[in-house]
């Protein structure tokens, strides 16, 4: 593929957060996704776009191992997340999650208050020693996720009272409290009106200071709006990685070219 290779070449291997090699994933005999190898950066939005069914989410899912909830996927490859083997059996899973958060498309706060919702990965992955510290990250993932402001003076009021949009940031308040180095997005404005998505899309960009962030959009205007890299699949394919904007103005496939003029959806 001529754009891995434009990226090995420019990029400075250390910024390389994710390396995908031949990953295939089967749903039963369905083979869903056929030898993926792609390059995930450091502090750059990537977007995977591509028609419905062509594998977006399944690849996703496959970078924090979302996919071994499903009894009948079966993934092969490589996925090294900084050099090591995601799928080696001494990795935990719930572990592997913490380092690689995920916000899902439909905003999912847990039935609990809007500090608790944030304080739950902290306290199950042990990072906090005392009530002080703790209160410290819940605030400042509040504040990293753009909704501190809003919900300050009511902490104690259950998060699935909030508004859509404000549930998808405490959601990815959520996502940021374990510290992760990747946050997933799969389709995370789909469920959202449009100014809640103008919301989310600014703090996507501004997340991007000090995460790796990989979304999943089914919208090319908001793919070429956040993001630097973008993957295009197709039928299961990986079939051009490269920047942004090169491939909404000058893409090198035949079938990125349909799809992103309208021809293939
Ligand atoms: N849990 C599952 N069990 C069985 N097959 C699945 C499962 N999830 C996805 N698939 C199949 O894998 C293929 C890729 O699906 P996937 O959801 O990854 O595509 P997508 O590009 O994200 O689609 P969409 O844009 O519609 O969400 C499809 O053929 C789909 O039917």
């Amino acid at each position: 593929m001529n754009d891995m290779r434009i990226v090995e070449r420019d990029v400075d291997i250390t910024e390389n957060k994710i390396t995908a090699r031949g990953v295939q994933v089967y749903y039963g005999t369905n083979h869903a996704l056929k030898d993926v190898d792609v390059d995930i950066l450091d502090k750059t939005v990537t977007a995977f776009i591509g028609p419905s069914g062509c594998g977006k989410s399944t690849f996703l899912r496959c970078l924090n191992r979302m996919n071994d909830t499903v009894a009948s996927a079966r993934v092969e490859g490589e996925i090294l997340l900084e050099g090591e083997n995601i799928y080696d059996p001494k990795v935990d899973p719930v572990q592997l999650r913490a380092k690689v958060g995920m916000v899902f498309q439909k905003p999912n706060p847990f039935p609990k208050s809007i500090y608790d919702n944030v304080a739950y990965g902290p306290k199950i992955h042990g990072l906090t020693r005392n009530k002080a510290e703790l209160d410290e990250i819940v605030e400042k993932s509040l504040r990293r996720a753009a909704i501190w402001n809003e919900v300050k003076d009511r902490l104690d009021a259950s998060g699935t009272g909030l508004s859509g949009g404000q549930q998808q940031r405490l959601c990815i308040a959520r996502a940021v409290a374990t510290n992760p180095e990747v946050l997933l997005m799969d389709e995370p404005c789909s469920a959202l009106d449009p100014i809640a998505t103008a919301q989310v899309e600014e703090l996507i960009d501004e997340l991007r200071s000090q995460y790796s962030v990989v979304i999943v959009t089914h919208s090319m205007q908001q793919a070429a709006r956040v993001s630097q890299k973008t993957a295009f699949f197709h039928l299961g394919h990986l079939v051009e990685y490269g920047e942004t904007g090169q491939i909404f103005t000058n893409p090198q496939d035949p079938r990125t070219e349909s799809y992103i003029t309208g021809r293939i959806g």
